[in-house]
């Protein structure tokens, strides 16, 4: 795994008066996809939005390469840093081109013309998300899983070397899934970006990890490699639920299993 790009100390989130999650040691890498599991409402978005900069820490400090992200502009840090959230407001009678186009603000002045670059930015962006087909579709008018294609390519454009995607297999049906994170595990994997992403799906998170991190009770409760975290132990004290997780013996992916079906317990029929 490559350097330190993102690092959290003693990071405590929150809204309001109310602490969220306390006491974080954080470190995204450079080449590294770096997924964080946990049930909900633990902390996860919250976490990812102060990491982004888009809501002040209660207490301790992100820096991106050694520079606090305190004392960097918006603009600044969208250069580096780009962030799909959880529900992205849908702009009114945009295309998806316009959408992806703007993806790539950080990058130009106020009022300057795009470049060449931008161009081959967005052309890429919309061919890597598959969502080239849908360039001239108005974005209210996409089904969920087409939109959040054009999300993903909006922040594919800004060729940030750090993403941090919040849930971004939402609404997509089981190719469309695989196909997004495996764009995002070769870019963080073939051009040293650093990734940090929110998945629900425990079985993806072990094939597309490089490092796991469990936010529950307030913390996180383990982090390292899948194999390391995601063991009975941990998932049953982080989602409270008893499983059973196994190695497939072709592919050596881990797949996890809850214990108790109700199933197979059927209530005695009258
Ligand atoms: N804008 C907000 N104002 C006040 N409280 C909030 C706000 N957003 C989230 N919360 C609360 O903060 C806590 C953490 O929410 P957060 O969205 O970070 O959890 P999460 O782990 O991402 O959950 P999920 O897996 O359901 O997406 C929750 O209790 C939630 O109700």
């Amino acid at each position: 795994m490559g350097r330190a790009r993102v690092v959290a100390s003693e990071l405590a989130v929150g809204h309001g008066a109310r602490r969220v999650l306390d006491g974080l040691d954080l470190c995204l890498r450079g080449g590294a996809v770096t997924v964080l599991v946990g049930p909900n409402g633990c902390g996860k978005s919250t976490l990812l939005r102060t990491v982004a900069g888009l809501q002040e820490p209660h207490a301790g400090t992100v820096s991106i390469d050694g520079e606090p992200l305190a004392g960097l502009s918006r603009r600044e840090i969208a250069r580096r840093l780009a962030f799909l959230p959880q529900s992205p407001l849908v702009p009114a009678g945009v295309n998806v081109r316009e959408l992806v186009r703007h993806g790539r603000y950080a990058h130009r002045g106020a009022f300057a013309r795009h470049t060449g670059e931008d161009r081959d930015a967005v052309g890429w962006a919309l061919e890597v998300t598959g969502a080239e087909a849908l360039a001239e579709a108005r974005l209210d008018e996409l089904s969920g899983g087409e939109r959040q294609r054009a999300w993903l390519a909006t922040v594919l454009a800004q060729r940030a070397d750090i993403l941090l995607l919040d849930e971004p297999t939402t609404y997509l049906d089981l190719r469309h899934q695989f196909e997004v994170l495996d764009v995002v595990r070769r870019l963080a994997h073939d051009h040293d970006i650093a990734v940090g992403v929110v998945l629900h799906d425990l079985m993806q998170a072990a094939a597309y990890g490089d490092e796991v991190v469990v936010v529950a009770d307030g913390g996180i409760v383990a982090s390292g490699s899948p194999e390391a975290v995601l063991v009975p132990e941990v998932i049953e004290r982080a989602f409270g639920i008893e499983v059973d997780v196994v190695r497939d013996r072709t592919t050596g992916r881990l797949a996890c299993f809850p214990r108790h079906r109700p199933h197979e317990n059927p209530e005695p029929r009258s």
